[in-house]
């Protein structure tokens, strides 16, 4: 696994190194050794699987305050999508910057979003389906969320949504 790391201190796009033969391939895409060997200390404590039927469906921007907060690990097992996290800490010298990487099932490819960040994609084909690894178990009530076109991150998203949940479209505005 290569890990390299964005301007979000904490944040790394992740590529596996799969080993090919005539079958296909096999990808390790977790191992606590290798991600603690990289500076990231993350214990899966929930995997999260997530369909979305069509293209430019946007789930986001999601995080829970401290001292609930989840990083988490991103891949998508089919299609492809656009994956922001935003920098939500005032110590962080990215603080209120977003980074946006293209994952796909092709690449095996992930994003690893620290805990302080919110966390959304944008799917980019229709049927595609998002795996992600949580270092915390969700706890209902604790969901927080900014709009994913708030003005004070300028997310430049490579397409406007076609499908956003009611909750997506009514999240506070950012007045960190
Ligand atoms: C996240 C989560 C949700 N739920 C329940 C709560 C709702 O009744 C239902 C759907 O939840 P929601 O509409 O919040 O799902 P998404 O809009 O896909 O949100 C997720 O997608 C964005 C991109 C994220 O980063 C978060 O992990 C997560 O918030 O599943 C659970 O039971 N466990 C969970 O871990």
């Amino acid at each position: 696994m290569t890990f390299t790391e964005t301007k979000i201190p904490g944040c790394f796009l992740i590529e596996p190194q799969p080993w090919r033969d005539d079958r296909g391939f096999f990808a390790r895409i977790y191992c606590p050794d290798e991600f603690a060997a990289a500076g990231i200390d993350f214990t899966l404590a929930q995997s999260n699987f997530s369909r979305n039927d069509k293209a430019f469906t946007l789930r986001g921007m999601h995080f829970q305050d401290p001292p609930l907060a989840e990083a988490k690990l991103v891949q998508v097992a089919r299609g492809a999508i656009f994956d922001v996290a935003v920098d939500l800490r005032p110590e962080s010298p990215a603080f209120r910057q977003w980074v946006g990487v293209e994952l796909t099932a092709e690449k095996i490819n992930q994003f690893y979003i620290p805990e302080g960040c919110a966390h959304g994609f944008l799917t980019l084909t229709a049927d595609t389906d998002v795996l992600y690894g949580m270092g915390r178990r969700y706890v209902p009530g604790h969901a927080r969320g900014y709009r994913y076109d708030d003005p004070a991150f300028a997310i430049a998203w490579p397409h406007s949504p076609a499908s956003l949940s009611q909750a997506d479209q009514t999240w506070p505005a950012f007045a960190g």
